[in-house]
């Protein structure tokens, strides 16, 4: 950054005068930020820090629409702070935090405590997703209308790392949420198809390698039933790390129909494959697992032509003593906020797929759209709140999984050569990450 880092150096109140940057395709023009929203670049005062942006793309900062954060009950894997310190190190300024915790948001009280951590010791804007059932239990249904109504406002309800296999309750919850145009985040996983031990593509690595396999229709079949689900409800649902070339088909068909359903890839299922499970390396489990080539390309042509609509990273920390185990025992979850836009750059825009227009939208203003968040994906626009991240998409680096900020080291990344896009972000006017 120059002439001045605007993070060490500049106080709130003082304008930032961003030069020159592409903003997400549309050309060059200067950003003015002042009071934590953008304003009429001619009004800089002559003080003004000065930020050259020539050459870079200027995005709207980036929102991800499913993170574990690990806090409350596993500080030891990630915290708010370390959780969001990764996000705004990623571009992002806004993070959906799932339910999975210890204890389990479940409760209105749960939500709104995680939102007050997240106010007082986040770098991006912590946005709790409510667990649909208990406990995590798959049996009663969580205080959906309780959060909704609470300071957390939540809409995104999520069971994610389980999946809601019981039809009458995800009936139930779809048709709970519709009143407050809630979503529905779905884990899709039968669990009579691929029980807690599958970890494994079923095909023929799984054989090869004697791993339990994770059949693809395990996943399709529980989408085919849901999207069936939303429209007999007329509530959204939303599919959380489609994996499959299968799933991909049956998203097609809702969406032809007219059904309430969208649906996200991470960045490990656009580039990574089966085959990096032959050296047994417990880094690569997660939960849908690596699948085919064939697969890969799949899901790269629907985020291309919009059936899945958005990316998000499933960044999912685990301490070491959780990892380092045989294959099959070891916790499924890799990290993912640090390092998401370089996978999108290195899969999509490099290759002429996306361009940055589109990469605004799948990864900021249809994310915020899909959890009713405002304030976030807004555009890049006189009056809107200054979330900004500045993009140089030539730069690329070795991923150090040791440099990392989060407090994990599980990165599926760490020795590959991969575009190093984000140059600095601010949230909501302060400058939350800048090298
Ligand atoms: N993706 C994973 O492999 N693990 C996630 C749970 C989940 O997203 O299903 C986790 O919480 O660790
Ligand atoms: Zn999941
Ligand atoms: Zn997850």
């Amino acid at each position: 950054m120059s002439p001045t880092s605007p993070l060490t150096s500049t106080p709130t109140t003082t304008d930032v005068l961003v030069l020159g940057a592409d903003l997400a395709g549309a050309g060059p023009a200067n950003l003015l930020i002042r009071d934590g929203v953008f304003a009429d670049p001619a009004d800089a005062r002559p003080d003004a820090v000065r930020v050259d942006a020539y050459g870079l793309v200027a995005l709207p900062g980036l929102v991800d629409l499913h993170t574990h954060l690990r806090e409350p009950g596993r500080e030891d894997a990630e915290t708010v702070t370390t959780g969001t310190a990764a996000a705004a190190r990623g571009g992002y300024t806004a993070v959906l935090a799932m339910a999975n915790t210890s204890p389990v948001t479940d409760t209105a009280e749960a939500a709104e405590h995680l939102l007050d951590v997240g106010r007082a010791t986040g770098t991006a804007q912590v946005v709790p997703i409510g667990a649909v059932s208990k406990g995590l239990a798959g049996e009663e249904l969580a205080e959906l209308g309780l959060m909704a109504r609470s300071p957390a406002q939540t809409r995104v309800f999520s069971d994610d790392g389980r999946c809601v296999a019981d039809a009458r309750l995800m009936r139930r919850a779809l048709e709970y949420v519709r009143a407050f145009d809630g979503v529905i985040a779905q884990h899709a996983q039968d669990p009579r198809l691929a029980g807690p031990d599958a970890c494994c593509d079923e095909g023929p690595v799984s054989g090869r390698l004697g791993l339990p396999g994770w059949p693809a229709v395990a996943e399709a079949g529980i989408v085919a039933r849901d999207v069936g689900l939303a429209e007999l409800t007329r509530s959204r649902l939303h599919v959380c790390h489609v994996s499959t070339a299968e799933t991909v088909d049956v998203l097609r068909w809702a969406k032809a129909r007219g059904i309430a359903v969208t649906a996200e890839v991470t960045p490990h299922h656009l580039l990574l494959t089966v085959d990096e499970l032959l050296g047994y390396d417990p880094t690569f489990k997660v939960n849908p697992p690596l699948r085919s080539a064939e697969d890969v390309a799949a899901v790269r042509e629907a985020l291309t032509d919009g059936t899945i609509d958005v990316v998000a990273t499933d960044h999912a920390p685990h301490a070491r003593h959780d990892k380092e185990h045989a294959f099959v025992d070891a916790a499924p979850g890799m990290l993912g906020l640090e390092t998401a836009l370089a996978v999108v750059v290195e899969t999509m825009v490099r290759p002429g797929t996306l361009g940055w227009r589109e990469v605004a939208t799948r990864m900021s203003s249809v994310p915020a759209h899909i959890a009713r968040l405002g304030g976030q994906g807004r555009p890049l626009a006189v009056g809107e709140p200054a979330n900004l991240t500045l993009v140089d998409p030539t730069r690329r680096a070795t991923v150090d999984r040791a440099a990392s900020v989060s407090l994990s080291r599980n990165n599926p990344w760490h020795g590959r050569d991969l575009p190093d896009p984000v140059v600095a972000t601010w949230w909501a006017g302060r400058a939350t990450y800048g090298r």
